[in-house]
């Protein structure tokens, strides 16, 4: 559910590191319901971006609004209003999955009954009934994925910035991952994802490609691939990032 309502609005966006611009001058808008990909070689600048966009990380000029709230006033608002999941960070092993839902419910604010119901809600639609009272720790990665997925949905935020979520786990899984992600998009959640895997770009609405700081390209993969002359994402990104790799 692609919609004209804009969820980011990011102009001239730059982080500088001393001398070193890591971000430099990145302008993108991204709406609701909209699957937005952020691509680009490792050391790009995406998660030096990303980490201002989450109001954890002070640009050094540019604006940025995320959910309407501005970067630089607002984080912390900001932060309250986003969903984050990264590869890296995932639920608690030495809690249970019923638990762990409970814990985060917490964090958010959630009333008891949010919880309990949000609790039924997640465990049935991913299928967890007969592991809901085992240790996270005991459960296969893709798994923890989806389930830190549902945990980053809680509260219900409008937009959910998923760092790398499908890092190291088989392409079925993947598939099945993907799957989530466009059910919470057609009811209208903005999903900001990072990957490395270009079958996932190929899923996106849109997608960017950072190299050195820059956004070098942003389309839809259909257009990108005719502006590159790529019949794949793979190939296009490629063209773009062969040069710094
Ligand atoms: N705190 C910091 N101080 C100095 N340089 C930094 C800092 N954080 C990141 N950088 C540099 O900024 C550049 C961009 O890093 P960033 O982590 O944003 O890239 P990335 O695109 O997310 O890469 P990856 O895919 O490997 O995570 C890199 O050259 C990195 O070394």
């Amino acid at each position: 559910m692609k919609s004209e309502e804009t969820v980011i609005e990011v102009e001239n966006l730059t982080k500088k590191f001393g001398e070193f611009t890591a971000v430099n001058e990145i302008s993108f808008k991204t709406y609701k319901g909209e699957i937005f990909g952020f691509l680009g070689a490792n050391g790009a600048g995406k998660t030096t971006a990303m980490k201002m966009l989450i109001g954890i990380s002070k640009p050094t000029s540019g604006e940025a609004s995320v959910t309407g709230l501005d970067v630089y006033s607002q984080p912390d608002r900001i932060k309250r209003n986003i969903g984050y999941m990264s590869q890296k960070f995932s639920m608690y092993d030495d809690l249970t999955i019923k638990e762990n839902i409970t814990f985060f419910g917490g964090i958010y604010g959630l009333e008891r009954k949010t919880i309990k119901t949000k609790i039924q809600e997640i465990i049935e639609s991913l299928g967890l009934e007969d592991v809901a009272n085992k240790l996270v720790g005991a459960l296969p990665l893709g798994w923890k994925q989806k389930l830190a997925f549902s945990v980053a949905l809680l509260h219900e935020p409008k937009i959910v910035f998923l760092d790398e979520p499908t890092g190291g786990v088989d392409p079925i899984t993947r598939r099945q991952f993907w799957e989530l992600i466009y059910k919470q998009a057609s009811q209208g959640t903005t999903i900001f994802v990072t990957t490395h895997y270009m079958d996932e770009a190929e899923y996106c609405d849109r997608v960017s490609i950072m190299v050195e700081g820059k956004i070098e390209a942003l389309d839809t993969p259909k257009n990108l691939k005719k502006e590159f002359g790529a019949n794949s994402m793979d190939g296009v990104f490629l063209k773009l990032a062969r040069n710094v790799e």
